[in-house]
């Protein structure tokens, strides 16, 4: 299972049962709506990045997403503040920068629990290149960062990376379908041990990046200075 950038928008996302509410068929509604807008932005990031149009038309089509960008005006998001289509930390976060389906810089990772941890599933496009043809290092980095972050949130204890130790084995292929693997090793009080590791989905015994990551839970007293949009609306 992955998705690509050739893949037909994909309608809506899991329901929270918590928030089963006079608001929910809205909160759906605006999902997919945002879902909707996140799958045309990736392909016009990728399109931008493979276009060899002469510069007339690139300015054409720069004037033409500076009027679409300005049509989305009215009220916009603070900095702390959490979107009530998120279920933070342990779920969905719509504009995540990998897993996020509103997100036009995500590949998006498709993420689903496995037996001792979560299995990712993506397609990154040119867009996210390093040495020519293959995936940028920071993104290898990212991709494993938020999966093993949400390892620690799908093993109960959610919580921030304070290390992050990668070993690049070879060069991750572009276009091709990957797999992304990380389970929870182990803990000692608030530190949270946690692996990783990328590989294609056609060869998942061969790992292309490998990661060892320490997380930490934060301090309960402390959650919500970290995080005020939480005090705000949960
Ligand atoms: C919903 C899922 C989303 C997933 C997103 C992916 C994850 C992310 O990208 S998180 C963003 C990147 N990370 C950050 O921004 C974190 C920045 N760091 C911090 O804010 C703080 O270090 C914080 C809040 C995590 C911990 O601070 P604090 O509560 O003061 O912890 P502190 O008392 O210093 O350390 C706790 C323990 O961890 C240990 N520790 C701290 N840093 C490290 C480290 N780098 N390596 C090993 N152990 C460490 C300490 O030694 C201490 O251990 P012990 O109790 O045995 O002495």
């Amino acid at each position: 299972m992955h998705t690509s950038l050739t893949d037909p928008p994909p309608t809506g996302t899991a329901t929270d049962p918590t928030r089963a509410t006079a608001g929910e068929e809205e909160l759906e509604d605006q999902k997919a709506a945002i879902t909707h807008l996140g799958h045309e932005l990736r392909a016009l990031v990728e399109a931008t990045v493979r276009t060899a149009a002469s510069p007339d038309t690139l300015h054409r089509v720069a004037d033409g997403v500076r009027a679409v960008t300005s049509q989305l005006t009215g009220r916009q998001r603070s900095r702390a503040e959490i979107p009530e289509v998120d279920e933070f930390p342990t779920g969905t976060r719509i504009y995540s920068p990998v897993t996020g389906a509103g997100s036009p810089l995500a590949p998006p990772v498709q993420v689903t629990p496995t037996a001792d941890g979560l299995v990712g599933h993506c397609t990154p496009g040119i867009a996210h290149e390093g040495p020519p043809g293959y995936g940028h290092g920071g993104m290898s980095a990212m991709l494993l960062d938020e999966l093993m972050g949400r390892a620690c949130a799908a093993a109960g204890t959610p919580g921030l990376t304070v290390s992050l130790q990668m070993r690049y084995h070879r060069p991750v292929p572009l276009e091709t379908p990957l797999r992304i693997l990380a389970r929870v090793t182990g803990t000692d009080d608030r530190k949270i041990f946690v692996s990783g590791s990328i590989t294609t989905q056609t060869d998942p015994d061969a790992n292309l990046v490998t990661a060892d990551g320490v997380f930490i839970a934060p301090d309960p007293h402390r959650t919500r200075t970290l995080f005020p949009g939480l005090q705000a609306e949960r």
